[in-house]
């Protein structure tokens, strides 16, 4: 009984994987949420962010990725039951799209006030001019991100 409880727990962590893996190699725009949180994050390293600011910034992450998510999710439901143009999918599909739309312009908002106005991003760039090799490493990174963003995965 407890062993079928915890082979339950288990295999719900497995089928989240499945729904992640799916989302990394179907939908291009989860990699470009991806992308966007690992510079933001080596900004944020470089540009010595407080702990409360690495929190918020982790929870902007969740948030766009986990909005993406849902948005994919009715997406697939909607191509699922739709036959042909129905103006309830076209709502659904739109206002999807707007949830992903309104934490992404949050995320913004919240990258404007800890990068711009609190310094952040001025600190990293001043991190990376005293040390231009890292700033190269950075540079060869971004035709890396370009395809991993347009090109891993399935073909859509
Ligand atoms: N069956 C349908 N009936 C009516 N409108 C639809 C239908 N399918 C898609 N649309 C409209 O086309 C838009 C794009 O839908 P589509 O399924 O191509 O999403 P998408 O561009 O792949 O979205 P994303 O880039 O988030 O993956 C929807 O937001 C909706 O307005």
């Amino acid at each position: 009984m407890a062993k079928s409880r915890i082979r339950k727990f288990r295999e719900s962590f497995l089928y989240a994987g499945r729904g992640l893996r799916l989302c990394i190699t179907g939908e291009r725009n989860f990699r470009v949420h991806m992308t966007a949180a690992f510079y933001v994050t080596a900004a944020a390293v470089m540009g010595h962010v407080t702990s409360t600011e690495a929190a918020v910034l982790c929870l902007c992450f969740g948030l766009t990725m986990g909005a993406e998510l849902m948005n994919t999710a009715v997406e697939r439901l909607c191509d699922k039951t739709a036959r042909g143009y129905d103006r309830m999918v076209r709502d659904a599909k739109d206002i999807a799209a707007a949830a992903v739309f309104v934490c992404a312009a949050a995320c913004v908002a919240v990258g404007v006030c800890i990068f711009l106005m609190h310094g952040v991003l001025a600190a990293a760039l001043r991190f990376l001019a005293a040390r231009l090799w890292l700033a190269m490493v950075f540079l060869v990174t971004v035709p890396a991100a370009v395809w991993f963003v347009f090109f891993f995965g399935r073909k859509q």
